[in-house]
Protein backbone atom coordinates (compact mmCIF):
# COMPACT_ATOMS: atom_id res chain seq x y z
CA UNK A 1 0.00 0.00 0.00
CA UNK A 2 1.02 3.55 -0.32
CA UNK A 3 -0.04 5.87 1.89
CA UNK A 4 -1.08 9.79 1.66
CA UNK A 5 -1.47 11.26 5.12
CA UNK A 6 -2.90 14.12 6.01
CA UNK A 7 -1.83 15.40 9.17
CA UNK A 8 1.80 15.34 11.27
CA UNK A 9 0.26 16.53 14.63
CA UNK A 10 -0.30 14.17 17.52
CA UNK A 11 -1.91 11.18 15.72
CA UNK A 12 0.08 11.74 12.61
CA UNK A 13 3.59 11.51 14.09
CA UNK A 14 2.01 9.24 16.52
CA UNK A 15 1.26 6.78 13.31
CA UNK A 16 4.76 7.36 11.94
CA UNK A 17 6.58 5.93 14.62
CA UNK A 18 3.99 3.09 14.89
CA UNK A 19 4.95 2.37 11.38
CA UNK A 20 8.42 2.77 12.18
CA UNK A 21 8.67 0.24 14.55
CA UNK A 22 6.44 -2.32 12.66
CA UNK A 23 7.78 -4.79 10.55
CA UNK A 24 5.26 -6.67 9.71
CA UNK A 25 3.25 -4.20 7.20
CA UNK A 26 3.35 -3.38 3.57
CA UNK A 27 2.62 0.27 3.22
CA UNK A 28 4.58 2.83 2.41
CA UNK A 29 4.41 6.52 2.60
CA UNK A 30 4.12 8.65 0.01
CA UNK A 31 3.81 12.45 1.54
CA UNK A 32 2.00 13.65 4.43
CA UNK A 33 -0.15 17.29 3.53
CA UNK A 34 -0.27 19.48 6.35
CA UNK A 35 -1.32 23.17 6.70
CA UNK A 36 1.65 25.29 7.31
CA UNK A 37 4.11 24.18 5.01
CA UNK A 38 6.50 26.28 7.27
CA UNK A 39 6.54 24.95 10.67
CA UNK A 40 9.68 23.13 11.20
CA UNK A 41 9.10 19.01 11.12
CA UNK A 42 11.12 16.06 12.49
CA UNK A 43 11.53 14.52 9.29
CA UNK A 44 12.68 15.64 5.52
CA UNK A 45 10.91 18.45 4.13
CA UNK A 46 10.50 16.88 0.85
CA UNK A 47 8.33 14.98 2.50
CA UNK A 48 5.83 17.69 3.07
CA UNK A 49 2.99 19.48 0.98
CA UNK A 50 0.17 22.02 1.51
CA UNK A 51 -1.39 21.15 -1.84
CA UNK A 52 -3.93 18.39 -1.12
CA UNK A 53 -4.17 17.73 -4.58
CA UNK A 54 -0.46 16.24 -4.47
CA UNK A 55 -2.19 13.44 -2.28
CA UNK A 56 -5.78 13.13 -3.92
CA UNK A 57 -4.34 13.15 -7.48
CA UNK A 58 -1.72 11.11 -7.45
CA UNK A 59 -2.56 7.55 -8.73
CA UNK A 60 0.07 5.49 -6.31
CA UNK A 61 -1.57 6.34 -3.91
CA UNK A 62 -3.98 4.12 -3.06
CA UNK A 63 -4.98 4.75 0.75
CA UNK A 64 -5.53 8.15 2.34
CA UNK A 65 -5.11 8.82 5.82
CA UNK A 66 -7.12 11.51 7.46
CA UNK A 67 -5.49 12.90 10.47
CA UNK A 68 -6.40 16.78 11.00
CA UNK A 69 -8.34 18.38 13.19
CA UNK A 70 -10.63 20.23 11.10
CA UNK A 71 -13.80 18.41 10.98
CA UNK A 72 -14.87 19.69 7.82
CA UNK A 73 -11.86 20.37 5.62
CA UNK A 74 -11.01 16.51 6.55
CA UNK A 75 -15.16 15.55 5.07
CA UNK A 76 -14.32 17.16 1.94
CA UNK A 77 -10.89 15.86 1.81
CA UNK A 78 -12.32 12.35 2.71
CA UNK A 79 -15.05 12.29 0.03
CA UNK A 80 -12.79 13.52 -2.46
CA UNK A 81 -10.56 10.37 -1.60
CA UNK A 82 -13.46 7.92 -1.94
CA UNK A 83 -14.47 9.28 -4.71
CA UNK A 84 -11.85 8.73 -6.68
CA UNK A 85 -11.20 5.24 -5.59
CA UNK A 86 -9.05 5.32 -2.99
CA UNK A 87 -9.95 4.04 0.39
CA UNK A 88 -9.82 5.94 3.87
CA UNK A 89 -8.71 5.83 7.50
CA UNK A 90 -9.57 8.30 9.70
CA UNK A 91 -9.95 8.90 13.01
CA UNK A 92 -11.60 12.32 12.94
CA UNK A 93 -15.29 11.07 14.94
CA UNK A 94 -16.41 14.87 14.79
CA UNK A 95 -16.11 14.66 10.67
CA UNK A 96 -17.76 10.78 11.10
CA UNK A 97 -20.65 11.26 13.67
CA UNK A 98 -21.82 14.42 11.54
CA UNK A 99 -21.46 13.30 8.26
CA UNK A 100 -22.53 9.42 8.58
CA UNK A 101 -25.30 8.65 6.22
CA UNK A 102 -22.81 10.37 3.49
CA UNK A 103 -20.05 8.71 4.61
CA UNK A 104 -22.13 5.51 4.18
CA UNK A 105 -23.19 6.22 0.64
CA UNK A 106 -20.25 6.96 -0.22
CA UNK A 107 -18.11 3.87 0.27
CA UNK A 108 -21.11 1.81 -1.56
CA UNK A 109 -21.25 3.63 -4.38
CA UNK A 110 -17.49 4.36 -4.92
CA UNK A 111 -16.45 0.30 -3.70
CA UNK A 112 -14.21 1.83 -1.19
CA UNK A 113 -13.51 0.92 2.57
CA UNK A 114 -13.83 3.67 4.97
CA UNK A 115 -12.61 2.45 8.78
CA UNK A 116 -11.82 4.50 11.91
CA UNK A 117 -11.18 2.54 14.95
CA UNK A 118 -9.42 5.57 16.17
CA UNK A 119 -11.96 7.68 16.17
CA UNK A 120 -13.21 5.61 19.00
CA UNK A 121 -11.52 5.19 22.00
CA UNK A 122 -8.37 5.05 20.76
CA UNK A 123 -6.55 2.09 21.00
CA UNK A 124 -9.48 0.04 22.33
CA UNK A 125 -10.95 -2.28 19.30
CA UNK A 126 -14.25 -1.44 19.74
CA UNK A 127 -16.14 -0.84 16.51
CA UNK A 128 -14.49 -3.99 15.04
CA UNK A 129 -15.86 -6.04 18.19
CA UNK A 130 -18.86 -4.44 17.79
CA UNK A 131 -19.16 -5.19 14.20
CA UNK A 132 -17.37 -8.79 13.77
CA UNK A 133 -18.66 -10.09 17.43
CA UNK A 134 -21.62 -9.06 18.88
CA UNK A 135 -25.48 -9.52 17.86
CA UNK A 136 -27.51 -6.63 18.39
CA UNK A 137 -30.31 -8.70 19.29
CA UNK A 138 -28.64 -10.00 22.04
CA UNK A 139 -26.65 -6.62 22.82
CA UNK A 140 -28.54 -4.85 25.34
CA UNK A 141 -25.91 -1.61 26.12
CA UNK A 142 -22.90 -0.31 25.83
CA UNK A 143 -21.43 2.36 28.29
CA UNK A 144 -18.19 3.86 29.34
CA UNK A 145 -15.35 6.14 29.56
CA UNK A 146 -15.58 7.62 26.24
CA UNK A 147 -12.47 10.47 26.68
CA UNK A 148 -9.16 10.26 27.29
CA UNK A 149 -8.78 14.22 28.46
CA UNK A 150 -12.08 14.60 30.64
CA UNK A 151 -11.06 10.87 32.58
CA UNK A 152 -7.39 12.76 33.13
CA UNK A 153 -8.76 15.82 34.42
CA UNK A 154 -11.32 14.13 36.84
CA UNK A 155 -8.87 11.86 38.08
CA UNK A 156 -6.26 14.58 38.83
CA UNK A 157 -8.56 16.98 40.35
CA UNK A 158 -10.33 14.12 42.55
CA UNK A 159 -7.43 12.13 43.83
CA UNK A 160 -4.59 14.61 43.43
CA UNK A 161 -6.66 17.51 44.36
CA UNK A 162 -5.63 19.20 40.94
CA UNK A 163 -7.59 22.73 39.48
CA UNK A 164 -9.23 22.39 36.48
CA UNK A 165 -7.41 24.93 34.78
CA UNK A 166 -3.96 23.33 35.42
CA UNK A 167 -4.79 20.23 34.42
CA UNK A 168 -6.91 21.04 31.31
CA UNK A 169 -3.62 22.83 30.07
CA UNK A 170 -1.65 19.59 31.32
CA UNK A 171 -4.12 17.37 29.10
CA UNK A 172 -3.92 20.02 26.27
CA UNK A 173 0.57 19.57 26.76
CA UNK A 174 0.28 15.82 26.71
CA UNK A 175 -1.53 15.95 23.31
CA UNK A 176 -4.97 14.65 24.83
CA UNK A 177 -7.56 17.13 24.12
CA UNK A 178 -9.28 18.47 21.07
CA UNK A 179 -7.78 21.78 19.22
CA UNK A 180 -10.73 23.14 20.79
CA UNK A 181 -10.95 21.60 24.16
CA UNK A 182 -14.76 22.42 24.91
CA UNK A 183 -15.26 19.85 22.61
CA UNK A 184 -14.04 17.61 25.74
CA UNK A 185 -15.19 19.25 28.57
CA UNK A 186 -18.53 19.64 27.53
CA UNK A 187 -19.35 16.17 26.75
CA UNK A 188 -19.36 17.22 22.94
CA UNK A 189 -16.14 14.62 22.07
CA UNK A 190 -17.81 11.73 23.91
CA UNK A 191 -21.42 12.20 22.05
CA UNK A 192 -19.46 12.08 18.79
CA UNK A 193 -18.29 8.88 19.60
CA UNK A 194 -21.25 7.36 21.34
CA UNK A 195 -23.22 8.24 18.15
CA UNK A 196 -21.15 6.28 16.12
CA UNK A 197 -21.02 3.35 18.16
CA UNK A 198 -24.35 3.24 18.28
CA UNK A 199 -24.73 2.44 14.91
CA UNK A 200 -22.39 -0.22 15.08
CA UNK A 201 -24.06 -1.18 18.22
CA UNK A 202 -27.81 -0.87 17.29
CA UNK A 203 -27.84 0.10 13.72
CA UNK A 204 -29.28 3.17 15.06
CA UNK A 205 -28.30 6.83 12.89
CA UNK A 206 -28.20 9.96 15.27
CA UNK A 207 -28.15 13.56 15.06
CA UNK A 208 -25.20 14.29 17.43
CA UNK A 209 -27.05 17.21 18.89
CA UNK A 210 -30.18 14.82 19.62
CA UNK A 211 -28.23 13.29 22.85
CA UNK A 212 -28.55 14.55 26.15
CA UNK A 213 -25.11 15.68 27.03
CA UNK A 214 -23.48 17.52 29.73
CA UNK A 215 -20.07 18.28 30.89
CA UNK A 216 -17.40 18.53 33.02
CA UNK A 217 -16.81 22.41 33.69
CA UNK A 218 -19.49 22.94 36.65
CA UNK A 219 -17.97 20.51 39.01
CA UNK A 220 -16.58 22.48 42.23
CA UNK A 221 -15.19 20.83 45.38
CA UNK A 222 -18.15 21.16 46.99
CA UNK A 223 -19.44 18.34 44.08
CA UNK A 224 -15.96 16.14 44.85
CA UNK A 225 -16.61 16.40 48.72
CA UNK A 226 -19.93 15.17 48.24
CA UNK A 227 -18.55 12.17 46.04
CA UNK A 228 -15.72 11.33 48.63
CA UNK A 229 -18.12 11.08 51.78
CA UNK A 230 -19.95 8.56 50.01
CA UNK A 231 -17.43 7.03 48.44
CA UNK A 232 -17.88 7.98 44.84
CA UNK A 233 -15.75 8.91 42.17
CA UNK A 234 -17.11 11.58 39.30
CA UNK A 235 -16.50 9.77 35.46
CA UNK A 236 -17.99 11.49 32.35
CA UNK A 237 -20.24 8.10 31.45
CA UNK A 238 -21.64 7.76 27.69
CA UNK A 239 -24.46 5.36 27.48
CA UNK A 240 -26.51 3.62 24.98
CA UNK A 241 -29.04 1.66 26.32
CA UNK A 242 -32.04 -0.65 24.32
CA UNK A 243 -35.71 -0.65 26.23
CA UNK A 244 -37.78 -1.99 24.20
CA UNK A 245 -37.70 -0.64 20.60
CA UNK A 246 -35.44 2.50 21.79
CA UNK A 247 -32.37 3.35 22.77
CA UNK A 248 -31.68 5.58 25.62
CA UNK A 249 -28.65 7.80 25.05
CA UNK A 250 -27.07 10.19 26.79
CA UNK A 251 -23.08 11.78 28.10
CA UNK A 252 -23.44 12.13 31.75
CA UNK A 253 -20.98 13.34 34.05
CA UNK A 254 -22.19 10.37 36.66
CA UNK A 255 -21.06 9.48 40.41
CA UNK A 256 -19.49 5.81 40.19
CA UNK A 257 -19.28 3.75 43.64
CA UNK A 258 -15.56 3.25 43.89
CA UNK A 259 -15.40 -0.31 44.32
CA UNK A 260 -16.53 -0.27 40.47
CA UNK A 261 -14.72 -1.22 37.66
CA UNK A 262 -15.08 2.38 35.82
CA UNK A 263 -14.18 4.00 38.78
CA UNK A 264 -10.83 1.82 38.31
CA UNK A 265 -10.35 3.25 34.53
CA UNK A 266 -7.94 6.18 35.60
CA UNK A 267 -6.04 8.86 33.33
CA UNK A 268 -6.18 9.05 29.64
CA UNK A 269 -7.41 5.24 30.14
CA UNK A 270 -10.66 4.81 28.57
CA UNK A 271 -13.37 2.03 29.45
CA UNK A 272 -16.13 0.62 27.75
CA UNK A 273 -18.98 -2.46 29.01
CA UNK A 274 -21.03 -4.19 26.78
CA UNK A 275 -24.20 -5.73 27.87
CA UNK A 276 -25.58 -8.87 26.08
CA UNK A 277 -27.97 -11.54 26.76
CA UNK A 278 -25.67 -14.76 26.80
CA UNK A 279 -22.21 -13.11 27.01
CA UNK A 280 -23.38 -10.77 29.88
CA UNK A 281 -21.04 -8.40 31.00
CA UNK A 282 -18.09 -7.58 29.05
CA UNK A 283 -15.15 -4.64 29.93
CA UNK A 284 -12.70 -3.06 27.21
CA UNK A 285 -10.12 -1.15 28.50
CA UNK A 286 -7.18 0.84 27.33
CA UNK A 287 -5.53 4.04 26.34
CA UNK A 288 -8.21 6.73 25.07
CA UNK A 289 -6.15 9.38 23.95
CA UNK A 290 -2.37 10.25 23.02
CA UNK A 291 -0.05 9.94 20.27
CA UNK A 292 1.03 6.23 20.05
CA UNK A 293 -2.08 4.39 21.31
CA UNK A 294 -4.21 6.48 18.69
CA UNK A 295 -1.44 5.50 16.18
CA UNK A 296 -1.79 1.89 16.79
CA UNK A 297 -5.34 1.88 15.88
CA UNK A 298 -4.69 3.49 12.69
CA UNK A 299 -1.87 1.24 11.82
CA UNK A 300 -4.46 -1.44 12.77
CA UNK A 301 -7.05 -0.06 10.22
CA UNK A 302 -4.61 0.15 7.60
CA UNK A 303 -3.40 -3.43 8.18
CA UNK A 304 -6.97 -4.46 7.98
CA UNK A 305 -7.01 -2.62 4.25
CA UNK A 306 -4.05 -5.20 3.63
CA UNK A 307 -6.70 -7.99 3.40
CA UNK A 308 -9.66 -6.11 1.87
CA UNK A 309 -11.54 -5.63 4.86
CA UNK A 310 -14.76 -3.22 5.34
CA UNK A 311 -17.02 -2.68 7.52
CA UNK A 312 -20.47 -4.40 6.80
CA UNK A 313 -22.58 -2.72 8.83
CA UNK A 314 -24.52 -5.63 10.11
CA UNK A 315 -26.72 -4.29 12.66
CA UNK A 316 -27.86 -1.41 10.20
CA UNK A 317 -28.63 -3.97 7.71
CA UNK A 318 -31.27 -6.15 9.82
CA UNK A 319 -34.80 -3.85 10.25
CA UNK A 320 -34.65 -3.53 13.70
CA UNK A 321 -35.96 0.73 13.39
CA UNK A 322 -34.68 1.07 16.49
CA UNK A 323 -35.44 5.35 17.50
CA UNK A 324 -34.27 7.51 20.41
CA UNK A 325 -36.14 8.19 23.57
CA UNK A 326 -36.07 11.01 25.19
CA UNK A 327 -38.72 10.40 28.16
CA UNK A 328 -37.09 8.52 30.63
CA UNK A 329 -36.76 9.01 34.34
CA UNK A 330 -33.57 9.43 35.79
CA UNK A 331 -31.92 10.29 39.35
CA UNK A 332 -29.82 13.50 39.66
CA UNK A 333 -28.06 15.53 42.28
CA UNK A 334 -28.57 19.35 41.62
CA UNK A 335 -25.77 21.44 43.70
CA UNK A 336 -27.03 25.37 43.27
CA UNK A 337 -25.93 28.04 45.61
CA UNK A 338 -28.36 31.01 45.54
CA UNK A 339 -30.85 30.05 42.78
CA UNK A 340 -32.45 26.49 42.92
CA UNK A 341 -34.21 24.43 40.47
CA UNK A 342 -37.60 24.23 39.21
CA UNK A 343 -39.16 21.99 42.03
CA UNK A 344 -42.01 21.22 39.56
CA UNK A 345 -39.59 19.50 36.99
CA UNK A 346 -39.08 16.96 39.47
CA UNK A 347 -40.90 13.46 39.50
CA UNK A 348 -40.01 13.31 43.45
CA UNK A 349 -37.02 14.99 45.24
CA UNK A 350 -35.51 12.30 48.07
CA UNK A 351 -33.26 14.52 50.06
CA UNK A 352 -32.36 17.87 50.47
CA UNK A 353 -29.30 19.17 51.89
CA UNK A 354 -28.80 23.04 53.04
CA UNK A 355 -25.65 24.44 54.20
CA UNK A 356 -23.09 27.22 54.37
CA UNK A 357 -21.00 26.59 51.55
CA UNK A 358 -23.95 25.58 48.97
CA UNK A 359 -26.96 23.05 49.04
CA UNK A 360 -27.97 20.18 47.03
CA UNK A 361 -30.99 17.97 45.86
CA UNK A 362 -31.62 14.54 45.25
CA UNK A 363 -34.25 13.62 42.92
CA UNK A 364 -35.73 12.10 39.73
CA UNK A 365 -35.94 13.86 36.84
CA UNK A 366 -37.87 13.06 33.21
CA UNK A 367 -35.10 13.84 30.69
CA UNK A 368 -37.42 15.47 28.33
CA UNK A 369 -38.09 18.31 31.59
CA UNK A 370 -34.40 18.37 31.80
CA UNK A 371 -33.64 18.68 28.38
CA UNK A 372 -35.70 21.99 28.36
CA UNK A 373 -34.89 23.06 31.94
CA UNK A 374 -33.92 27.06 32.17
CA UNK A 375 -32.13 26.25 35.08
CA UNK A 376 -29.52 24.14 33.58
CA UNK A 377 -28.45 27.19 32.98
CA UNK A 378 -27.69 28.63 36.04
CA UNK A 379 -23.82 29.48 36.09
CA UNK A 380 -23.20 27.73 39.75
CA UNK A 381 -25.90 24.90 39.51
CA UNK A 382 -23.95 21.33 38.52
CA UNK A 383 -26.06 18.37 37.78
CA UNK A 384 -24.08 14.84 38.24
CA UNK A 385 -26.29 11.48 37.51
CA UNK A 386 -26.60 8.82 39.81
CA UNK A 387 -27.13 5.18 39.61
N1 LIG B 1 -5.00 13.52 20.03
C1 LIG B 1 -5.60 12.38 20.29
O1 LIG B 1 -5.32 11.72 21.32
C2 LIG B 1 -6.63 11.84 19.36
C3 LIG B 1 -7.07 12.57 18.27
N2 LIG B 1 -8.01 12.03 17.43
C4 LIG B 1 -8.44 12.76 16.25
O2 LIG B 1 -7.37 12.76 15.31
C5 LIG B 1 -7.38 13.95 14.54
C6 LIG B 1 -6.03 14.67 14.67
O3 LIG B 1 -5.84 15.03 16.00
P1 LIG B 1 -4.42 15.53 16.52
O4 LIG B 1 -3.33 14.80 15.86
O5 LIG B 1 -4.53 15.50 18.00
O6 LIG B 1 -4.42 17.05 16.04
P2 LIG B 1 -3.20 18.06 15.97
O7 LIG B 1 -3.76 19.42 16.20
O8 LIG B 1 -2.08 17.61 16.84
O9 LIG B 1 -2.69 17.96 14.46
C7 LIG B 1 -3.51 18.38 13.40
C8 LIG B 1 -2.76 18.24 12.11
O10 LIG B 1 -3.66 18.51 11.06
C9 LIG B 1 -3.02 19.40 10.13
N3 LIG B 1 -4.08 20.14 9.42
C10 LIG B 1 -5.07 20.91 9.92
N4 LIG B 1 -5.89 21.33 8.94
C11 LIG B 1 -5.41 20.83 7.77
C12 LIG B 1 -5.80 20.89 6.42
N5 LIG B 1 -6.89 21.57 6.04
N6 LIG B 1 -5.07 20.22 5.48
C13 LIG B 1 -3.97 19.51 5.84
N7 LIG B 1 -3.55 19.40 7.14
C14 LIG B 1 -4.25 20.05 8.07
C15 LIG B 1 -2.13 20.27 10.98
O11 LIG B 1 -1.13 20.86 10.16
P3 LIG B 1 0.08 21.74 10.77
O12 LIG B 1 1.02 20.71 11.37
O13 LIG B 1 0.64 22.44 9.61
O14 LIG B 1 -0.54 22.62 11.81
C16 LIG B 1 -1.57 19.22 11.96
O15 LIG B 1 -0.48 18.55 11.39
C17 LIG B 1 -8.57 14.78 15.05
O16 LIG B 1 -9.70 14.48 14.28
C18 LIG B 1 -8.77 14.23 16.47
O17 LIG B 1 -10.10 14.38 16.92
C19 LIG B 1 -8.54 10.78 17.63
C20 LIG B 1 -8.15 10.03 18.68
C21 LIG B 1 -7.17 10.50 19.65
N1 LIG C 1 -9.64 14.47 22.82
C1 LIG C 1 -9.93 13.08 22.77
C2 LIG C 1 -8.85 12.39 21.98
C3 LIG C 1 -9.25 11.03 21.62
O1 LIG C 1 -10.26 10.76 21.02
C4 LIG C 1 -9.96 12.50 24.16
O2 LIG C 1 -9.48 13.18 25.08
O3 LIG C 1 -10.50 11.41 24.34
Amino acid sequence: MKLGIFGFGVVGQGLYHVLQQSNSIQAEIEKFCIKDITKPRSLDKALFTDDKNELLHNDKIDVIVELIDDAEAAFEIVKEAMNRGKHVVSANKKMIAEHLEELLELQRKNKVSLLYEGSCCASIPIIRNLEEYYDNDLMTSLEGIFNGSTNFILTKMINESASYENVLKEAQDLGFAESDPTLDVEGIDARYKLCILLYHAFGLITNPDELFTLGITKINTFDIEFAQKNNYEIKLIARGKKVGDFIDATVLPTFVHQSSILAQTKNEYNAVILESAFSESQFLYGKGAGDKPTGSAVLSDISALGYGYRYEYKKASRTNNFALHEDFEMKVYVRFKDQHPNESDFIEVVEKYSGPDGNYWIGYVSRQKMKDAKWLEIPDLNVIALG
